[in-house]
């Protein structure tokens, strides 16, 4: 019988937890078995509740032989850690996005990939499996509707503590744009822009929101993308592809509409889990059956490192206000 893929999780906060449970009630040919977190108490409760082994130390658990793969879910500081220490395990690593904190930290990632001669990273941009971007991707990889020319996105959040600064915008929730629309178009960036809208009363005194990040292709298409995270109404996610002879746009999640006291009402999802739940399963699933056929087939170390570059432009351009050139090595062979 096809032995079941024994998974540990490195950081069982949100999403973590969410990955855990969706492994472990609805996908097949894999199980969460072992669980870590720095919050040890926090930590062995998900343990607990969900019959797994808690290890108090993330590369403890990374090394043991109970685990053959492993999904790192920590916040982004610690992504390049617990990706090495599974490189140099020889294991397979599902990294929540984005890979490594800084892009220097994806580059060291890259190369310690390559050393090893065999690719065993995975990145979570999960967007690439939402059908709604599928969709658009076959319309725009057969230009149904001639060449695109520009983009208009919007990224929402209903709201954000103060832990999430001003590089985040850009760094954690835009980077998912970044590596969307790069697949979406299949090229990559020449320019990054971001420039200030006037400020929402609902973002704290660090926090510069909503912020414009401005990309521009290597072909010249243009693209302008609006993170509005204290959008204070929801979670809510925009694209819009305008081609020479029609535009297409990213289908909204389908909920029921309601007609009461003299409104017609359709729900918005409040949060990332609820919007992309769908696309989360079949990311899992793909990536459990791509390790368990010995090979990784979704979004690569390089997919990665070219997302960190971007978003480090971006950031670049965001501090000075001007317009940064992007600019980055070859893609190597293996990765091609
Ligand atoms: N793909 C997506 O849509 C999506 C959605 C949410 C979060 N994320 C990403 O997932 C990661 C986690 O986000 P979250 O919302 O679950 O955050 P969270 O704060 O809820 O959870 C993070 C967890 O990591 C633990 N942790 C911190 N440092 C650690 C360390 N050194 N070793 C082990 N555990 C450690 C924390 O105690 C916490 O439980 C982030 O990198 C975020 O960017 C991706
Ligand atoms: O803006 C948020 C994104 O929409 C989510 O998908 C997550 O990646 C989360 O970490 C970001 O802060």
């Amino acid at each position: 019988m096809d032995k079941e893929l024994r998974i540990g999780v490195v950081g069982t906060g949100a999403i973590g937890r969410t990955h855990l449970e969706r492994i472990n009630t609805q996908l097949q040919g894999g199980r969460v078995v072992a669980v870590s977190d720095v919050n040890k108490e926090f930590g062995k409760s998900v343990a607990e509740k969900y019959g797994c082994k808690f290890f108090e130390d993330g590369e403890e658990l990374i090394n043991s032989d109970e685990v053959d793969a492993i999904i790192v879910t920590t916040i982004d500081a610690y992504h390049e850690q617990y990706v090495s220490a599974s490189i140099k395990a020889g294991k397979y690593v599902f990294c929540e996005k984005p890979l490594a904190a800084e892009k220097e930290g994806t580059k060291r990632i890259v190369d310690l990939e390559m050393a090893g001669g065999k690719k065993l990273v995975t990145v979570g941009f999960m967007r690439r499996y939402d059908p709604g971007y599928k969709q658009l991707k076959k319309l725009v990889e057969e230009r149904t509707y001639g060449e695109p020319l520009m983009l208009h996105c919007a990224h929402r959040n209903y709201g954000v503590d103060e832990s999430y600064d001003n590089s985040m915008p850009v760094e954690n929730s835009m980077i998912h744009e970044i590596d969307v629309l790069r697949w979406l178009l299949d090229e990559d960036y020449a320019t990054a822009e971001v420039v200030y809208p006037k400020k929402t009363k609902y973002a704290h005194e660090k926090l510069q929101d909503p912020q414009i990040m401005i990309l521009t292709t290597k072909s010249g298409v243009r693209i302008d993308v609006e993170a509005f995270i204290n959008s204070h109404y929801g979670y809510d996610i925009k694209c819009e592809v305008c081609c020479e002879e029609g535009i297409v746009n990213l289908p909204e999640p389908a909920n029921a509409m309601v007609r009461t006291k003299a409104a017609r009402i359709t729900p918005i999802c409040e949060d990332w889990s609820q919007r992309f739940v769908e696309a989360y399963n079949v990311e899992l699933q793909e990536w459990i059956n791509a390790v368990k056929a010995g090979r990784v087939d979704g979004p690569s170390s390089w997919d990665g490192y070219v997302g960190a570059i971007t978003a480090s432009a971006a950031s670049k351009a965001r501090d000075s206000q001007t317009i940064v050139k992007i600019e980055m090595e070859e893609c190597p062979d293996f990765y091609k």
